[in-house]
């Protein structure tokens, strides 16, 4: 698992028009780990792994693949990769294990059953191998896209926004393929929009805005790096102003006017906490409860971005 298997090095693209998409991009990815890559739209990832994938050319920089080259080695680094695309374009009278073997074959491998047998087993489409991909729902649809960049048995899988515009049972259930995907030894590395789907299956993050990686840390340290921490003070009653002595807490009122909200840093040596609840009791407020929460990763990539854009 420690072993560095993508290596990008001064990655930069610029396109014919004169955009620059990605902005010297650093980024080592270790085999066996499953990278999400956030960022808002057009903040560059499809770029990026178009590069490591051969689809785009980039301006400059190097990228290599267990040591190969994407470009000198074009070969070796791209049997490597199984890269599932956004689209579902499987309107095809095709059977599933035909249109998986068929894939394979496009990568100039010999024909091997079994191998396609297991991954639609790994996949539980096995029961599904005689149907055509036109019968299939849309979550056994995304499932034989899966199938199909693994047919070659490459070492890393690119998954671009895997859950793009399904329903949360579909995405659920695709974060358990990940989960079981991850098992079979493969390197996976999905881009997303939704930040609960990195939070749920990644095991590091990295943010991209405007073509620069501005963050990428192991998901928990990242949380407990930046994350907030939220004090949620239930009241006995109503409140529909903040008292003078307790301005300097930033507090919230919720919207019931029934509970204070207070934000600090959950790093923070000093919470603030204990001055606030005495403040809080000089003011005449009457305690009902106290909650607190963690923020989530939410919070941070929105801070994170706000922050970069400022610059
Ligand atoms: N062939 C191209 N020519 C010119 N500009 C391009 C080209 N392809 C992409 N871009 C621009 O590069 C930027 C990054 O695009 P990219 O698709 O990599 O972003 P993204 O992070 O994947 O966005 P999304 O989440 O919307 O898919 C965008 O502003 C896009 O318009």
């Amino acid at each position: 698992m420690s072993e560095i298997q993508i290596s990008i090095n001064s990655l930069s693209k610029i396109y014919a028009n004169g955009f620059k998409a990605l902005d010297n991009v650093n980024l080592k990815v270790k085999q066996g780990e499953i990278l999400a890559m956030l960022g808002p739209n057009g903040a560059g990832k499809t770029s990026l792994i178009s590069i490591i994938c051969g689809i785009v050319k980039p301006s400059s920089g190097i990228v290599t693949i267990d040591g190969f080259d994407i470009i000198k080695d074009y070969r070796e680094t791209r049997s490597r990769i199984g890269m599932v695309p956004q689209e579902l374009n499987l309107e095809s009278f095709e059977t599933v294990f035909d249109t998986v073997s068929y894939s394979r074959g496009l990568y100039g491998k010999s024909p091997k059953p079994e191998h396609i047998e297991k991954i639609l087993k790994d996949l539980s489409l096995w029961d599904k191998k005689d149907q055509r991909l036109k019968e299939l729902s849309g979550g056994m649809k995304r499932r034989v896209l899966i199938a199909k960049a693994l047919s070659h048995e490459p070492k890393i899988l690119f998954l671009d926004e895997p859950t793009a515009g399904v329903d949360v049972e579909l995405r659920r259930d695709m974060w358990m393929v990940v989960e079981e995907l991850r098992k079979t030894g493969v390197t996976i590395i999905l881009t997303t929009h939704y930040i609960e789907e990195a939070e749920a299956i990644a095991d590091r993050v990295a943010v991209i805005n405007q073509g620069e990686i501005i963050v990428v840390d192991d998901k928990n340290e990242l949380i407990k790096r930046m994350g907030h921490k939220k004090l949620t003070i239930e009241l006995q009653d109503k409140i529909l102003e903040i008292p003078k002595e307790l301005e300097k807490y930033n507090l919230i009122i919720n919207d019931k006017k029934m509970s204070l909200i207070y934000t600090y840093k959950a790093k923070g040596e000093k919470t603030g906490i204990t001055d606030l609840l005495k403040d809080i009791k000089d003011a005449g407020l009457r305690l009902k409860d106290l909650i607190t929460e963690q923020s989530s990763l939410e919070k941070i990539f929105v801070d994170l971005v706000k922050e970069n854009n400022e610059i």
